[in-house]
Parts: C-alpha cells; structure tokens; sequence
C-alpha cells in the first residue's frame, strides 16, 4: 500500500504518543499476535497472560490435586472474592458487588426485585429504546411475569415516560451500538427525583472509566467482565446492590446458591444476608478463577489514566478516518466530545464486507447489523499505533469497495 505524506505524519506521531503513554508497559501482560491489531475488546477482551498459568493451578492442584475439599479452600467464597476485586472499579463499597451467572441473570434478578420493592402503583419498568438486545427481551419477561408495563424511551426522551408510575428505569452508560456515553449522575438523579430505582448495564463502560455507584447512589448495577475486564469467553456478569437495599432485595432466582446456610439442606428457601443473597446455584469455577486472575492486571492501575488513553486513542484514530478516508466515505457515529466509551463506530452501506476484508488482513473490529463497523479501544492493550494502522487499511480497503 502506498503511504501518503498525510499517513506517514499520523504513523510519526502515533509512536511519540505511544512513546508517551503511561500505560504501555501494561501490553506485555497480555498474549496477543504482535502481527494482529486487536479492536474488539469490547465483545471479547484479550487474555492476560497470568490467567494461562494461573488455570494450569486450578486445573491440577485445586481440582486434580485437592479434589472436592477445594471447596471449602476457597471455591465456594469465590463469588464474593472476586466480587470485591470489581468493587473499586465501578465505585463500590465492600460487601455490595457478586459474580454471578450471566448479566441477562443478573438483570433479570435486579428487575424483579426493583419492582418487589416498589411502593403500590409504581407498575411500569422504563428501558432505552436503543438498548443492547437482552436487556429489552429481559425486561419484556420481567413486565409479563410481574404483571406490569414495559415502557420504552430514547435516553434524551426519558422525560416523556417517567413519572409517578415508574417503578424502575433501566440503561446502558455506553451505547453498544454508537459508542455514546450516557451521563451516569444527571440521569440517575433524574430517575430518583421521579421517587423511581435506577439500574444501570455497565458492560461497556466497567474497564472504560471510573464509575461512582455509591457515590451517585445507583440502586442496582449489572455488567459483564468478558469485554474490557478480560475475564475470558463467557466469564460470569457482576452485581451490584448497594448495602441500604440489600434486606429488600428479594430476588426471584432463589437457588441454594443465595440461602442462609446452603449446605443445611433446608427444604425451605431463607435467603442469606448481604450480597450472598443474590447468587443463585453452583458458581462456574474455572471461569471465575480464570476471571479473577485477570483481575489482578488492573492491580495498581489509575482508572483516570485508563480513561484518559481511552479518550485519546479513540480521538486519534477519528482524526485519522478523517484523515485518511475521502469526505463522505463514512459516518462517525460515536460522539466527538467527552461523551463516549471506548470505541468508535462508523456507518457505511458495506460494512459487512469492508470489516471482512479488514479481518482477512489482521485488523479485528467487528460489525453490527445493519451497516456499522466498531472499533474497540481497550486502554491495557491497544496503543495509538495499532489505531493509525487500522485506520490506513480501513482507507485501503473502502477505496477498493
Ligand atoms: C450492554 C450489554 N448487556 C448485556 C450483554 C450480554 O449479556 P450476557 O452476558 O447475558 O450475554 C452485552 C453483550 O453481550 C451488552 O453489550
Ligand atoms: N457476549 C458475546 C458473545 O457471547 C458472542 C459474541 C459477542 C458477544 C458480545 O459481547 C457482543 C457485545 N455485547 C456487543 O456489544 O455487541
């Protein structure tokens, strides 16, 4: 491929920013291709290189060698455990964060549970018009099983259905599709002044930036730890129900998993104090321990630099679309300002083949129906260079479209 003058000043400037970066030693802890650029962090973060090694001990040593008495040394606890490893990156106190099940679980537990605790006449639960998939299908169930109604509002709308009736309001921070950020405080304090419970999908934005749940007193808090956590190919979801709710939380998916006194065998269900009451049946070991041993990459880590590399690579690599690719070939559909995650999306009618074509040459984004291509920017990992890279054979492959 030809390089343009224009390209060759983004390359040079791509590497004095990564020469800058405070965060670069962190990619020696992940086992990447050093000839892929990895730009879906966001559906499936990269592993962390511990989390190998670590898995050979939990394979051989806890289950091989110490068999069922493994858990009792630490593998029923492990919810908790790792729980609290999340716990200071989305702004939580001890005792308030589980790993458990899959976020859909999760969502549906916080649901029912936020509308159990509902004064009368609170009958409707409020989710985003544009929401990741699951959370809608979730919610819908939730609505027919409790018998109320399912409203639906663009994030800029929410006035419009919000009001006496809501019961709770559910959200994603950062838009799967566009890359948005929603603003965590002013909605949430929307949402309690309508005297309504705010639950917020945190799946691309834990990782992405700090997150002030205590501090902005969020009333549920669901996420996944495959994406930007780099837990690993189905890793359990986290939960988060804050202290002050935890005796109400009354949720529907009571397994022994959140009783009192498991292995009691009480034939009658009495939910466990604190977050235990929100798990549900036997945690998924070795994906959990895989999970927390790539918890501890974030060890030490300041998530205001996390956010603020992820600003910037995003920012530079829309400079460089705009850069490199003619006026008009492809929308940017992640805002320009402040106000987004992680990743950028572009619109273009041949998206599918373009994010093909891009994965045949080692440039792994990945396409969402109908027409957007997303490139995720996972502060850990990705450094300017890779953004440069991928916007150049982006350019080359849409000139050839
Ligand atoms: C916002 C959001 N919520 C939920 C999920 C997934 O939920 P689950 O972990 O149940 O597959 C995803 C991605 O898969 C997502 O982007
Ligand atoms: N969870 C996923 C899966 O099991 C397979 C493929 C992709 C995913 C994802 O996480 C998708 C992702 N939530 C998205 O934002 O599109």
């Amino acid at each position: 491929m030809a390089i343009a003058p224009s390209a060759n000043d983004l390359i040079t400037r791509a590497a004095k920013l990564d020469a800058e970066d405070p965060l670069a030693h962190l990619r020696a802890e992940f086992d990447l291709d050093p000839d892929v650029v990895y730009l879906d962090g966001n559906s499936l973060g990269a592993p962390p290189r511990r989390v190998a090694a670590r898995m050979d001990d939990v394979v051989r040593r806890q289950w091989g060698g110490r068999l069922i008495r493994s858990w009792s040394e630490g593998w029923w606890t492990a919810p908790e455990r790792v729980g609290e490893k999340i716990a200071p990156l989305v702004g939580a106190a001890p005792g308030q964060v589980v790993v458990a099940d899959s976020t859909s679980a999760n969502i549906f537990k916080a649901l029912v549970a936020a509308v159990r605790l509902a004064p009368e006449g609170r009958r409707e639960i409020v989710v985003d018009a544009a929401t990741f998939p699951t959370d809608g299908y979730i919610a819908h169930s939730v609505a027919e099983i409790t018998g109320v109604r399912l409203r639906t509002a663009t994030v800029d709308r929410l006035e419009a259905v919000l009001g006496e009736r809501t019961a709770v309001v559910l959200l994603n921070h950062v838009d799967y599709r566009t890359g948005r950020l929603h603003d965590m405080a002013a909605i949430t304090a929307r949402v309690h002044a309508a005297g309504a419970r705010m639950a917020w999908d945190l799946c691309h934005s834990v990782g992405v930036l700090p997150i002030g749940l205590d501090a902005l007193g969020v009333d549920f808090a669901v996420g996944c730890t495959y994406k930007f956590l780099n837990g690993g190919p189905g890793a359990p979801a986290f939960l988060y129900v804050p202290s002050a709710l935890q005796d109400g939380f009354d949720q529907p998916l009571s397994g022994w998993g959140g009783h009192r006194d498991p292995f009691a065998m009480d034939p009658e269900y009495q939910p466990a104090s604190g977050i235990t009451r929100a798990r549900c049946g036997t945690p998924d070991i070795l994906s959990l321990l895989a999970l927390e041993a790539a918890l501890e990459v974030w060890d030490g880590v300041d998530l205001a630099q996390v956010r603020a590399k992820g600003l910037s690579l995003t920012g530079f690599f829309t400079e460089c679309v705009d850069t490199v690719l003619p006026p008009g070939t492809a929308e940017v559909l992640t805002p320009r300002g402040t106000d987004r995650g992680h990743q950028v999306s572009l619109r273009h009618p041949r998206a599918r083949e373009a994010m093909a074509e891009l994965i045949d040459r080692q440039v792994i984004g990945d396409f969402r129906a109908p027409d957007v291509l997303r490139f995720g920017f996972a502060p850990l990992y990705v450094g300017h260079t890779d953004a440069a890279h991928a916007a150049l054979a982006l350019a080359d492959v849409l000139a050839k479209e």
